[in-house]
């Protein structure tokens, strides 16, 4: 079989963007195996089988509120009753002595007799006698058993991203631990041989690597186990070495070396090694010479080296990649409005950075800085991409403009349904 599939590289201008996700994404073919973790640490991580209460909650009928359990058959507005017995929260029920009333505290059992609870600050206490103002109705004040939780009720989906919401539930419900997906393991190779790691000296024509740190950053936000490999010169045997040792991965991403130079080895490294390529040339601007297949048991996605060009790829195929192999949907795209206007060539889709503001219920997307896949200064303030599709050929200001927030989870949309 042919290592690389036919129109790998689509027309002159690359594969379009969406067939190129569409294949990049039929690489995963099932989810990861489950593990089971404490609840403590399953925050970040994502649920591998529904979950089910154990537990109706309350489990008990209980008071709202410190005050007096009543029975409010025939009882009387202004009505004097003796306080006999007392339940705190934490004890066993008691009685209600017919025609008294039960000193009770938030969160006890309601006596056995009671029908609701009278708010300590609306009756007059003298000695042990309380006075009443107006008669509750039954139920005023009390908590009902199963009212909030049913015993059965569906808690987690198989496949959420698990965070402190059910954390709380599953805490209230005394389980421990839950199954969830094991997390993806990548192992990040940088190449280039102008290449120094942080707190090494540069010569001329070199630079700091920014990807590698990049994208373990990014990973690590989306849920990956990330390994890093030392810079990779631009050498094929090396590269060769790189991915060799990488075995461990689910994924392996190199950054750099997938263009057309003579010192870009990473694709001829991938398939001397029996790799396979399933999209060598994506028609996205940044991120065009992006290349995508596997490698043994792991997936293998080559992104380009200008970092705008590495965060569009990761941002458009890594992170739905790390979704599918969790068993997990990627986050939603946001509507918004774009702040800015711009006319570009057709042929390709754009991702541009952009920061995101709330302007009374709208969202706006302004750009964070000028065109070019080798800035960094952009990326600052952006807090997501924003996209635009091969076939549109300008934007105004005020048109929609859908986002593709960084974050694992949407977290904008939150607050801007809430503003
Ligand atoms: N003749 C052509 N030249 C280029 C093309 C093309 O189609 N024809 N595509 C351009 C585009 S678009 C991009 S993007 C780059 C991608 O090339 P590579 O992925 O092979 O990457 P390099 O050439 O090695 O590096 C590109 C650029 O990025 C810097 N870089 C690399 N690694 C890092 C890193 N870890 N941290 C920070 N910066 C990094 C590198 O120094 C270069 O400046 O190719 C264009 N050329
Ligand atoms: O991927 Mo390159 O950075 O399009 O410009």
């Amino acid at each position: 079989m042919n290592a690389i599939s036919p129109g790998l590289a689509g027309s002159g201008a690359g594969i379009a963007f969406e067939e190129a996700r569409a294949r990049v994404l039929a690489l995963v073919e099932r989810p990861l195996p489950a593990e089971e973790v404490p609840i403590d640490s399953c925050t970040g991580r994502v649920a591998a089988a529904p979950v089910r209460a154990r537990l109706s909650l309350p489990g008990f009928d209980q008071a709202a509120m410190d005050g007096y359990a009543v029975c409010t058959s025939g009882l009387r507005p202004d009505a004097w009753l003796p306080v006999a017995g007392r339940t705190t929260a934490g004890e066993a029920q008691g009685w209600l002595l017919p025609g008294s009333a039960h000193r009770i505290l938030t969160g006890a059992p309601v006596p056995v007799g009671a029908d609701s609870v009278i708010a300590q600050e609306d009756v007059l206490q003298v000695g042990v006698m309380v006075r009443i103002g107006m008669a509750p109705d039954a139920g005023a004040h009390l908590r009902r058993r199963g009212e909030d939780i049913h015993a059965g009720d569906l808690l987690v989906r198989e496949g959420t991203l698990l965070d402190w919401r059910h954390v709380t539930v599953l805490a209230a419900q005394g389980i421990e631990a839950v199954g969830v997906r094991r997390r993806p393991r990548v192992v990040v190779i940088s190449s280039g041989r102008e290449l120094r790691r942080g707190g090494e000296t540069l010569r001329p024509g070199q630079i700091h690597d920014s990807n590698q740190p990049m994208l373990r950053s990014l990973l690590q936000a989306w849920g990956a186990e990330v390994r890093a490999r030392p810079v990779v010169a631009d050498d094929a045997a090396s590269m060769r070495d790189a991915l060799c040792s990488a075995s461990w991965a689910d994924l392996i991403l190199t950054s750099a070396g997938i263009s057309v130079g003579e010192e870009d080895h990473v694709r001829d490294a991938l398939l001397a090694l029996g790799g396979s390529l399933a999209v060598l040339k994506v028609a996205m601007k940044p991120g065009k010479p992006l290349g995508a297949g596997r490698i043994g048991d792991a997936v293998f996605v080559g992104l380009p080296g200008n970092p705008q060009a590495a965060l569009a790829g990761a941002v458009t195929f890594v992170r739905p990649l790390l979704a599918r192999m969790a068993g997990t949907e990627e986050p939603g795209t946001l509507a918004a409005r774009a702040g800015f206007g711009m006319r570009r060539k057709t042929g390709r889709a754009e991702f541009v950075p952009v920061g995101l503001s709330l302007r009374g219920t709208d969202l706006w997307a302004e750009r964070t800085g000028p065109d070019g896949s080798g800035r960094l200064a952009p990326l600052l303030h952006a807090d997501g991409l924003g996209f635009l599709p091969a076939g549109q050929d300008a934007i105004e200001p005020g048109d929609p403009l859908e986002v593709l927030p960084f974050g694992a989870g949407a977290a904008w949309v939150g607050e801007a349904a809430g503003a």
